[in-house]
């Protein structure tokens, strides 16, 4: 059984990146959405990328963002993985063919089907994986932003997680046997992220307000805390792979 992936997200210092690289995360997130407390200048997110090892990935998040300024920012910085938070289409993935996209997708029960079956039909080759993430309450959308659907549209980091077990039940269901790797977000923590790798099985999780002291302000403490964490449910459940510290 192979070990669950780890990514932190919302990285804009480079003590932070150090911090997260010397844990074990897998991966570290570069937020570029306009009004996000996490969002890193391009300048700085470059000197983050210089500094991690070869085997760390540095995922650069976008919500509804052009094409050509993912592609842009993409290529000044270095990134070869995109995180796209927002209300793209497969088109849109399918238009950033040179790079590997997560698409994260809100959680709501009954709208599984609705809500992945894009992602499952179409056979984007650089589709690397589908996130899954809490949707806001109805009254905190953001410049109040909805979908075509009526439900508000993803925000993310929002520290607020979603029904695991409701997502583990649809994910024995067949209409989800043809997605990419899932991953898990929305409000993990140190705490409660064992529960949810066992509850889920997910490929990989990703945390951003749960390591975090106050809003935007990683705490070296609870990345490695939940870096741990992790590899305590792997072995829990006998997963190999995760490097000694
Ligand atoms: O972290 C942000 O500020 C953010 C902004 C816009 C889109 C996504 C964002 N973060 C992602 O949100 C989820 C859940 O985060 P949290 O752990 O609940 O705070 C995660 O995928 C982050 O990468």
């Amino acid at each position: 059984m192979p070990r669950t992936r780890i990514k932190i997200c919302g990285i804009h210092d480079l003590a932070s990146a150090d911090a997260a690289v010397e844990a074990g995360a897998d991966a570290v997130g570069l937020v570029f959405v306009r009004d996000s407390a996490r969002r890193v200048t391009v300048k700085v997110a470059q000197q983050i990328v210089q500094r991690l090892p070869a085997f760390v990935e540095p995922v650069g998040l976008f919500a509804d963002a052009p094409t050509r300024h993912i592609r842009e920012v993409a290529s000044a910085v270095g990134l070869r993985t995109v995180q796209l938070h927002g209300e793209e289409h497969p088109g849109d993935v399918a238009a950033l063919n040179d790079l590997r996209v997560i698409k994260a997708v809100a959680f709501h029960p009954s709208l599984v089907v609705e809500s992945v079956g894009p992602w499952q039909r179409e056979r984007l080759t650089n589709l690397a994986a589908v996130l899954f993430d809490t949707p806001p309450p109805l009254a905190v959308t953001r410049e109040g932003q909805s979908s075509a659907a009526g439900k508000p549209a993803l925000l993310g980091g929002s520290g607020r997680a979603f029904d695991w077990h409701a997502l583990a039940e649809r994910c024995a269901d067949e209409t989800l046997s043809a997605l990419p790797p899932l991953v898990l977000a929305g409000g993990l923590t140190p705490e409660n992220v064992a529960k949810a790798i066992s509850v889920v099985r997910p490929y990989a999780v990703d945390v951003s307000s749960g390591v975090e002291s106050s809003r935007g302000v990683k705490d070296v403490s609870r990345i490695r805390a939940f870096v741990e964490a992790v590899m305590g449910a792997d072995a829990q459940r006998g997963a190999v792979g995760h490097r000694q510290g």
